[in-house]
């Protein structure tokens, strides 16, 4: 589904302030896998995802997503194919576009149609079945600016804005990072539910090594720009956070070094 080949990426390239921020990045993801994504400060997990999304340039490799190389491709070009949400709630959503307005706008994504077209009957039907699936009862409320919702909301709706389109990837950067500890779970419970529904291939960096345990059926840990670590469904059901920041250790050569990371 997505083969990552010797990607590398340098800020201030030449410069006395260079830095190697992806370090020979291979990575091959199947369709349906659902990965998460831990790492040192700095390691270059944000990085990862916005050169996959192509919000930034790599400066050598190749990214292949459904067989199709878009290692040159602009961001708006591979916008169809994926869905993304980062860790601010505000950035996600449009707060004074109602929440029909702002699945539309999610739904066009990459289309060159304009918004007032959007919103249909037929739209409206699926955008009521899509937050349904959510359990939150915004459905009730397509006609309510998104504004007036809380954090959690605004993340769960992001979720349904990104998944409309069925885009075959979905980038999470640390989506629920923002949100107070019971809507954090609210909306990983939310992602699980809608990951499997449409059996979407993700990749999820997260702080918090027991969300990065509980969820996904691969780990991956970075490292200085390179990915120390690669773990399947089975042996990651069978490891806790100890043997996880353990494993950290001994890949990295380093104690494990992260200054918002949740260990429990
Ligand atoms: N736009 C940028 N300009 C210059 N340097 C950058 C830029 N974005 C990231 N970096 C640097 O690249 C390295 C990797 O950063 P990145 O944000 O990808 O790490 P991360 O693993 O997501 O870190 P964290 O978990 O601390 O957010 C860091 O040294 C960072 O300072």
């Amino acid at each position: 589904m997505i083969t990552l080949t010797g990607i590398e990426k340098y800020f201030f390239p030449g410069t006395p302030n260079e830095i190697k921020a992806l370090n020979n990045i291979n990575l091959e993801v199947a369709r349906g896998d659902f990965i998460t994504l831990i790492g040192s400060n700095g390691a270059g997990k944000s990085t990862l995802l916005k050169a996959i999304a192509g919000v930034i340039p790599v400066d050598d490799g190749h990214i292949i997503i459904g067989g199709r190389d878009v290692t040159r491709l602009p961001e708006h070009m591979r916008a169809m194919e994926i869905g993304r949400i980062d860790q601010d709630p505000l950035a996600s959503t449009a707060a004074e576009l109602s929440i029909e307005e702002n699945l539309a706008m999610a739904f066009l994504r990459g289309k060159r149609r304009g918004l007032t077209r959007a919103v249909t009957t037929n739209r409206v039907k699926e955008f009521r079945a899509a937050l349904k699936d959510i359990g939150l009862g915004l459905e009730e409320r397509l006609k309510v600016p998104v504004g007036t919702l809380s954090g959690g909301q605004r993340q769960a709706l992001a979720l349904v804005m990104a998944t409309i389109a069925r885009p075959r990837l979905l980038l999470l950067d640390e989506h629920t990072a923002a949100l107070d500890p019971k809507a954090a779970r609210l909306v990983m419970n939310i992602t699980e539910r809608v990951v499997n529904r449409h059996n979407l291939t993700t990749l999820m960096i997260t702080h918090n090594m027991e969300q990065a345990l509980q969820f996904g059926n691969r780990l991956i840990m970075m490292h200085r720009g390179r990915i120390i670590l690669d773990i399947g469904a089975e042996e990651k059901s069978n490891l806790t956070v100890a043997d996880l920041v353990a494993k950290f250790s001994s890949c990295s050569g380093t104690v494990f070094a992260d200054d918002r990371v949740l260990l429990a």
